[in-house]
């Protein structure tokens, strides 16, 4: 699983973050077990933890640093190749990341590449409760995805199908530049419809996709695999926590349990 794959076999704040986060059975429609997050920001220690994870990663792999001498200038820009180890998330090729990830039904889903992250695109609504926190702590740049017709400047659009309906996402032009490198942060992936849609929206104004992460992946959806590869950037999925939305021990008032 992702957790004994990349480093955090045994963390004990998987249990806490897991059991934070509340499933709410048949919503927003019938048959559909909703990851609520919001109880996890009710937890200070649970949300904390849970950024720390984020930001671990991101400052193993120097980019705090590298965001220090952030410029809109690609001539100013260092980049590196960032070789992973299991000691800092343990990624491998990306099929067989993605063949393992499946396997073992990933739940944390984490898209991967190698190089420094210049910028931290969050998905509305509840990429902006991680997004910037992250954003803030390794010193990278925050630009929203937003849903239709909330942002007042010009926007480029992507559509995309979900879980429970279709919906749009909207980026303002001009927010990320061509060759830039971007984190794409968001709660949850389901279908992967709405991390498709944010790649695709990134690679179209030439930004490269380094990485997108999730709280909790739901791995009923084996579809995301397909969309990922169909994608240019490096795309995995990955988990480090175990949530099963109808799992027996889980109970209708929505606890879940950990791995
Ligand atoms: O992998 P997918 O099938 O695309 O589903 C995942 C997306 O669905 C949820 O957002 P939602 O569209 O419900 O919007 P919200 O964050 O505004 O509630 C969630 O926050 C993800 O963004
Ligand atoms: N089951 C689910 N819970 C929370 N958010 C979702 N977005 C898509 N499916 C979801």
């Amino acid at each position: 699983m992702f957790a004994s794959e990349n480093g955090l076999r045994g963390d004990p704040r998987l249990k806490g973050i897991s059991e934070a986060i509340r499933v709410v059975p048949h919503f927003p429609k019938p048959g559909i077990m909703f990851q609520d997050i919001t109880t996890l920001l009710l937890d200070h220690k649970a949300f904390k933890d849970t950024v720390d994870i984020f930001v671990d990663r991101y400052r193993d792999m120097g980019i705090s640093v590298v965001a220090g001498t952030l410029s809109l200038s690609l001539s100013h820009t260092h980049t590196h190749t960032h070789t992973h180890t299991e000691k800092d998330f343990g990624f491998r090729e990306f099929t067989i990341r993605i063949i393992i990830s499946h396997l073992v039904g990933a739940r944390f889903f984490l898209l991967s590449a190698h190089c420094v992250i210049w910028y931290i695109i969050g998905v509305e609504a509840r990429g902006f409760m991680f997004g910037p926190s992250i954003a803030l702590a390794i010193g990278a740049k925050f630009v929203p995805l937003r849903k239709p017709k909330k942002l007042p400047g010009e926007v480029i659009s992507e559509q995309y199908e979900l879980e429970y309906g279709s919906d749009c996402l909207e980026m303002h032009i001009g927010a990320v530049q061509p060759g830039e490198h971007v984190l794409v942060i968001d709660d949850l992936v389901a279908t992967g419809g709405t991390l498709s849609a944010a790649i695709k929206l990134l690679e179209r104004v030439g930004a490269e996709v380094v990485e997108c992460a999730c709280v909790i992946g739901l791995p009923e959806f084996k579809d995301v695999m397909e969309l990922f590869m169909n994608l240019r950037s490096m795309c995995t999925c990955c988990q480090f926590l175990h949530l099963t939305a109808n799992a027996p021990g889980q109970d209708a008032t929505g606890q879940c349990r950990a791995n």
